[in-house]
């Protein structure tokens, strides 16, 4: 089952995405992404090593941005690749049938194509700026969610969208009506005052919504 809150990790050292990932556990995250960028597959092997150990001692499912091989070598729950990274096909051949492989979509059309390459959930977005990530794609808005969720409805595809790019707590329940099946994060959890009540709100809103919605 695919979780309604991702949190994805950011920190500018290894030592500290892990312990950003340790206190994103601690505060009740149950879904994280180990999202390393500018470093390389040798360099995020041991730092995934690492937080799967923290991962495994919360009950936390692991996923692994970019790297299909790293998350193999450890045992994460899956991995989730973008555009340029390489095709949800190609991160498939290497997880094999069982993981989770989650893909990069902007439009409805990258949708489909991930449908058909074998995705087990959509990354949509972004919702609107953020400085979390560079090269962003065309900002969404609401009104994308809303367009892109209505044409896949009318086409019968299902597959578990989930809304990522500088979403903050209000956002989430116009978000759910869209149809989204949940929210990724990163700054909101990263930078909170309080992670623990920021976490426990989000899932609040985004399991009230799952509630209503079915
Ligand atoms: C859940 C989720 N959705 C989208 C992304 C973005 O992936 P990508 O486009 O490959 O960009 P980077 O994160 O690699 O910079 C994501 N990581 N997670
Ligand atoms: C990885 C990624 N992909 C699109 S936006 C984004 C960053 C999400 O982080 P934040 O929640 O801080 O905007
Ligand atoms: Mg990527």
């Amino acid at each position: 089952m695919i979780h309604t809150l991702h949190y994805i990790s950011q920190h500018s050292t290894a030592n500290g995405h892990i312990e950003n990932i340790s206190q994103a556990c601690e505060a009740g995250c149950r879904w994280i992404q180990l999202r390393i960028k500018q470093e390389t597959q040798e360099q995020v092997l041991p730092v995934a090593e690492a937080v799967k150990k923290i991962c495994d001692s919360y009950g936390a499912a692991l996923i692994i941005n970019d790297y299909p091989a790293i998350a193999v070598a450890v045992g994460a729950a899956g991995v989730h690749v973008g555009k340029n990274d390489m095709t949800v096909k190609a991160a498939r051949a290497v997880t094999g049938p069982d993981m989770i492989v989650g893909g990069t979509a902007n439009t409805t059309e990258d949708i489909l194509q991930h449908v058909a390459d074998g995705a087990s959930y959509v990354g949509v977005g972004p919702y609107r700026f953020t400085s979390t990530k560079q090269n962003l794609s065309p900002i969404l808005g609401l009104e994308g969610y809303q367009r892109i969720l209505q044409e896949l409805r009318q086409q019968r595809i299902s597959i578990p969208v989930i809304a990522i790019g500088g979403i903050q707590e209000e956002d989430i329940p116009a978000l759910l009506e869209t149809g989204v099946h949940g929210v990724a994060v990163s700054g909101l959890i990263s930078g909170a005052a309080d992670k623990s009540a920021t976490v426990q709100r989000i899932y609040e809103l985004v399991n009230r919504q799952t509630i209503w919605n079915h």
